[in-house]
């Protein structure tokens, strides 16, 4: 069953998107345990990551992952890991080694599948404590695009896309299993571009059509979303 918690627009949502994240973390430290957290990237989470600040949280003792990357070297504007480190992970002292980043195409991987099967040994065994997922219009999130086999992997925990129909072509994504293992899923949204996706996604959407109506988390399924984007859900 999923949560549908709205806002009036993209600016308020992403300051509610980053007090929950803020409140999570401090949750699972106060409980005694070091938070791990998938980051996404795309347009409302990164404004999002911009407003997360406080000292309820100890940043030192947070496992950052990414559940997608765009596959070029590294530094470069278009990596989600980048974004982030801009928008929050550097201003509030993430350590490097709290950041679990894909890798990246000028990293000396024989092929890309190979920098996907290397990533797969850096993930923790123990289900993550959140997942936020971007949903593009499309209704794709991480980098698990309408149609494509990835959707359906069951073996492998990290796959590679090489024909993504968004640019970059070539990128890394978590599996719907591992995604889907977590205790917390947040898929963060905004934008009438987005509405009929969201609709589909939470209506008779599928897997295939709309990927993100496969997104799932043990404890909770929340959707962040801002009233454009809740503009094609009946009342
Ligand atoms: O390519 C990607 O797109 C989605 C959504 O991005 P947006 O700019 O339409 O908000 C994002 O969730 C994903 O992580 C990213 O790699």
């Amino acid at each position: 069953m999923s949560t549908v918690l709205t806002s009036p627009d993209a600016e308020t949502l992403a300051a509610v998107i980053a007090q929950r994240m803020v409140d999570l973390l401090a949750d699972v430290q106060r409980a005694g345990r070091t938070p791990s957290v998938v980051l996404t990237g795309g347009t409302i989470a990164i404004a999002a990551y911009r407003h997360v600040e406080g000292d309820t949280v100890d940043w030192t003792d947070v496992d950052f992952y990414w559940g997608d990357e765009r596959f070029v070297p590294a530094g470069h504007a278009d990596r989600n890991d980048q974004q982030a480190r801009d928008a929050f992970l550097t201003r509030l002292g993430v350590p490097a080694h709290r950041q679990h980043a894909m890798p990246a195409s000028d990293e000396g991987f024989p092929s890309i599948g190979a920098a996907a099967d290397a990533h797969a040994e850096v993930l923790p065994e123990a289900p993550f404590d959140l997942v936020l997922h971007g949903m593009g219009p499309d209704g794709h999130i991480a980098s698990l695009f309408p149609g494509f086999p990835q959707l359906h992997e069951t073996e492998r925990r990290v796959v590679d896309v090489t024909d993504s129909p968004k640019p970059p072509p070539q990128r890394l994504s978590l599996t719907l299993p591992v995604l889907n293992n977590a205790r917390s899923v947040w898929l963060v949204v905004a934008g009438e571009g987005k509405a009929d996706a969201v609709a589909r996604a939470l209506g008779d959407g599928t897997v295939d059509d709309t990927p993100a109506s496969g997104a799932h988390g043990t404890a909770e399924t929340v959707w962040l979303i801002d009233a454009a984007a809740a503009s094609g859900l009946s009342v």
